[in-house]
């Protein structure tokens, strides 16, 4: 494997979902070749590709495909609903389907593929218990004992959301990294702050974990929808307008469904040279 990686580079494709961007490796057929340092080394947006997330395509044998989530950082994620859309796209493309069963480190998923040309993803149940969250002591997820009394709901991974008067006036850069790393989550958590801009119509914006500031976030959008029902604000189908596009959220019996655009911007190939260094 490693020697046509040194040979020939490594081909990836740079999609975005709402304007929430990846570089996708497709892996399948071969072993995962991702790396933190070499997750990293991609995601600079100086002297790499630059992403929000990459995801790496594995093969399954209980599933169309596997899914692994990487951060700019070099962090891990449990889930990521925008690229869990993208690449669901790309597959069913693939295969001449219209939806596809994936697994990532959630459990296995349900993807479709709409007639409007926009990709529904099933991300499971919330997460409403402070271990599954998780957070680091037992406290009311509903109102977290932190500034702006936020809700705490994960999606396979950690969300901190914040109800504002204009989410437009959040400083982002000022007031996400302190939630982010606040030691009442001890695996960090992104950060949404959302406003009712109409009846089940949400602005919302975010700083994810491992990231910083993305145009939108598709796991932060569900658990923002969750919340916001939860709180009473809301029904349990939700439009959310991000920085980057609108996505739409349902949490029926069976899941909470995510729903956005795809696009899938340009084909690239890593250098042999570039993989060798970073790996
Ligand atoms: N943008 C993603 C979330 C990606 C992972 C997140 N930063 C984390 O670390 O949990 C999405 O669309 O869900």
């Amino acid at each position: 494997m490693m020697d046509s990686l040194s040979q020939s580079g490594l081909p990836f494709m740079k999609m975005h979902g709402a304007g929430n961007d990846f570089v996708v490796i497709d892996s399948r057929g071969r072993g995962a070749v991702m790396t933190p340092g070499l997750a990293r080394a991609i995601g600079d947006r100086n002297r790499g590709v630059g992403f929000d997330q990459l995801a790496e395509i594995t093969t399954s044998d209980s599933a169309d495909f596997g899914l692994v989530f990487w951060n700019s950082d070099g962090s891990q994620a449990g889930a990521c609903g925008n690229a869990t859309r993208c690449v669901s796209d790309h597959v069913m493309r693939g295969l001449g389907v219209d939806r596809v069963t994936l697994v990532t480190a959630r459990g296995t998923l349900r993807a479709e593929r709409l007639a409007d040309g926009r990709v529904s993803v099933n991300m499971g149940p919330p997460q409403r218990d402070w271990r599954e969250v998780p957070l680091a002591q037992a406290v009311d997820t509903l109102h977290l004992p932190l500034a702006g009394d936020p809700v705490a709901i994960g999606m396979g991974n950690p969300h901190c959301i914040r109800f504002v008067p204009d989410a437009e006036a959040v400083d982002l850069a000022g007031v996400g990294p302190g939630h982010e790393r606040d030691p009442l989550f001890p695996q960090r958590t992104n950060v949404e702050f959302a406003s009712l801009i109409g009846p089940d119509h949400l602005r919302m914006r975010v700083w994810e974990r491992g990231t910083g500031i993305t145009l939108a976030c598709g796991s932060g959008a569900c658990a923002t929808a969750v919340a916001a029902h939860l709180r009473g604000l809301t029904g349990r189908h939700v439009v959310l307008e991000a920085d980057g596009g609108t996505l739409e959220v349902d949490w029926r019996e069976d899941g909470v469904w995510l729903t956005g655009p795809v696009a899938r911007v340009f084909d690239g190939v890593l250098s042999p040279g570039f993989v060798a260094a970073h790996r």
